[in-house]
């Protein structure tokens, strides 16, 4: 596991965790799904969820993506208190996620896809893409170079030309990382990034997940234990809708309330 940041050299404000969430409450009417939750997600770490079914993984994920409301969470970002997030301010607040349905758009080639991610970078209005106007012109040049440039760091630049729908199901999923890295953000959100891939593609996944860390804050919430294991640095555990342990996966291995948690889960499957 790598030093956290806040050793000697680092400035004060690497001292906090770069997101930080607080007293998440979710309620589907008479079910509580999550209660006063806690997640933190430092700098250059990759910071696993898991839990057992239905432990509230899915309900925390669209929480700090927005999608899903908490009641009055606290959230931090580098320590200062900001509003819980929503859907259509992650780009420019410098979050990205994957899901696990992807999201690709299917009428639209691999490349556009990844460019939709970059939109955050375009200056030109509305008005000056219509006409065709230079500043619009150079605008599109650069979005479409910073998406060839993602494409190319995941490896799928290949397929660049090719509609999502006729690739398979590991590219579409470097696709839509692709998508979300291509906007630089400094957290990354991954909703079960193994899902569906085999043993090598994981083994690739991992690699690639543990490079991004030098660059961002990246959380995952996975059933992969293999994966979580050896790619996270921390870990939180869920179960029926609490955080039962969190710490490196060394100790998580090692919490009896954890391997009481997967076997309970056994025992029902
Ligand atoms: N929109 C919803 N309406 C009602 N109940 C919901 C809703 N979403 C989730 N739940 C319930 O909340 C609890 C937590 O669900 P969640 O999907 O977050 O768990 P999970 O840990 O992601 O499960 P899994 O590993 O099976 O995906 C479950 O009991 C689930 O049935």
């Amino acid at each position: 596991m790598r030093q956290r940041s806040g050793g000697s050299g680092d400035t004060p404000r690497e001292r906090h965790p770069l997101f930080q969430i607080d007293g998440v409450t979710v309620r589907f009417g008479g079910l509580t799904a999550l209660e006063d939750v806690s997640l933190a997600a430092w700098p250059h770490e990759v910071h696993g969820v898991i839990g057992p079914n239905g432990a509230g993984k899915t309900t925390l994920f669209n929480v700090c993506c927005g999608f899903t409301a908490a009641e009055s969470p606290s959230v931090r970002w580098r320590g200062d208190p900001v509003p819980p997030p929503r859907p259509h301010e992650l780009a420019a607040r410098g979050i990205a996620r994957t899901l696990q349905g992807l999201g690709l758009f299917r009428g639209l080639t691999v490349l556009e896809n990844v460019m939709v991610g970059a939109d955050r970078f375009r200056r030109s209005g509305f008005a000056s893409a219509l006409f065709g106007l230079p500043r619009s012109v150079a605008d599109e040049r650069a979005v479409r170079n910073r998406a060839q440039r993602a494409l190319r760091d995941l490896d799928v630049d290949g397929c660049a030309a090719a509609y999502p729908d006729s690739l398979p199901y590991p590219i579409r999923k470097r696709v839509a990382l692709a998508r979300a890295l291509v906007s630089e953000p400094e957290l990354l959100l991954l909703d079960e990034p193994a899902s569906g891939l085999g043993h090598d593609d994981m083994g690739e996944l991992g690699e690639l997940v543990r490079g991004l860390s030098d660059r961002m804050a990246v959380v995952l919430v996975d059933h992969h234990m293999d994966l979580v294991m050896s790619v996270c640095d921390r870990i939180t555990v869920l179960d029926f809708g609490r955080v039962i342990a969190t710490g490196g996966p060394d100790e998580i291995a090692a919490n009896p309330a954890v391997v009481r948690a997967y076997l309970g889960e056994e025992a029902h499957t």
